[in-house]
């Protein structure tokens, strides 16, 4: 029987988890604090957004909600983020991606103070991850590494293909798994649009890492039996439904869990993770800021 791996489900213990670190910060006197900010009007955008304001809420993590006019220049931007930067009250801060155009998505990314930068994208982040000591983990990838942990899926001498070479996602997933750590030590095949003999890499995989932001883009039949498949895709795709469209992920669901011992759905599975993941840098970003000892799940 196929595993299917509740992403739900692990989000919820992680959240739980992050609960006696709250606590040990409110014994403190300190309540974390994520300062969200959106310059779109993209709906799908909006609403990761309040679900990352609603996760907060749960846990009892303060969240506060920046928007600024997708036509506003982009100093508008830069100037907020450099006051939430100066805010010591504020312990994390995430600028929603994608950016508008006129936006410099990589100004914004070195403008966030290193030690607020919860989703791990500013170069000094990338580096001490790259390095081998990471301050904050990205959050899809750690979200994949506990997915894993939770599923008892071993990733010490495990052949992995990652499917994706984004900044977000494939990348940081293969420099996270390769670390000599827990969780790491596997052999990493990183993939892209333009490998050969895509499906020899994959078929040659324990663990399948799909990233590649297309829907339904790794099949069945590119994969051995037994393997575990992470599909990190959230595509909209349009459908005769309520909301006019259907989540799909990267990897074709049916075929691929006829051959997985274990397979992450859409929605449900990575998703829910990368924002429990968020909630979980924050609490790290506030224990580092007051200096109190946090216990972390
Ligand atoms: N600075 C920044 N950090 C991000 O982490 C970031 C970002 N920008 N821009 C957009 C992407 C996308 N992303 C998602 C996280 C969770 C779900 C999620 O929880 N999805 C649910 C369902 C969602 C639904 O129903 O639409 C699931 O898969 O079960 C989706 C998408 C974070 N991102």
């Amino acid at each position: 029987m196929t595993d299917i791996i509740d992403g739900n489900a692990v989000a919820a213990e992680i959240r739980a988890g992050l609960a006696d670190g709250i606590d040990t910060l409110a014994d403190a006197g300190v309540t974390p604090c994520l300062a969200t900010v959106l310059m779109s009007n993209d709906p799908a955008s909006e609403t990761y957004v309040s679900m990352k304001h609603s996760d907060c809420e749960e846990v009892g993590i303060e969240a506060r909600d920046f928007e600024i006019d997708p036509e506003a220049p982009a100093e508008e931007l830069y100037d907020t983020i450099d006051e939430l930067n100066a805010d010591p009250s504020v312990h994390g801060i995430l600028v929603q991606m994608p950016v508008p155009d006129h936006v410099d998505e990589r100004e914004v990314l070195r403008r966030i103070d290193p030690a607020k930068d919860v989703d791990g994208f500013h170069p000094e982040n990338v580096g001490r991850l790259v390095a081998g000591h990471p301050r904050f983990k990205p959050c899809t990838p750690h979200g994949i590494q506990k997915l894993l942990a939770a599923t008892d899926v071993e990733t010490e001498g495990a052949d992995v293909a990652v499917v994706g070479r984004s900044n977000i996602v494939g990348k940081p997933m293969a420099n996270l798994l390769i670390q000599k750590s827990e969780l790491g030590n596997a052999t990493v095949t990183v993939c892209h649009s333009r490998t050969e003999n895509l499906a020899d890499k994959t078929r040659a995989a324990d663990i399948v890492v799909a990233a590649v932001g297309i829907p339904e883009f790794i099949t069945g039949e590119m994969l051995s039996e037994g393997v575990t498949v992470i599909d990190v895709g959230i595509n909209r795709v349009d459908a005769d439904t309520e909301k006019g469209y259907e989540l799909v992920g990267d990897v074709e669901y049916e075929s691929a869990k006829a051959k997985a011992g274990a397979i992450t759905p859409v929605p449900g599975g990575v998703g829910p993770m990368t924002r429990a993941m968020l909630l979980w840098n924050t609490v790290k970003a506030a224990g580092d800021a007051e200096a109190v000892d946090v216990n972390l799940p």
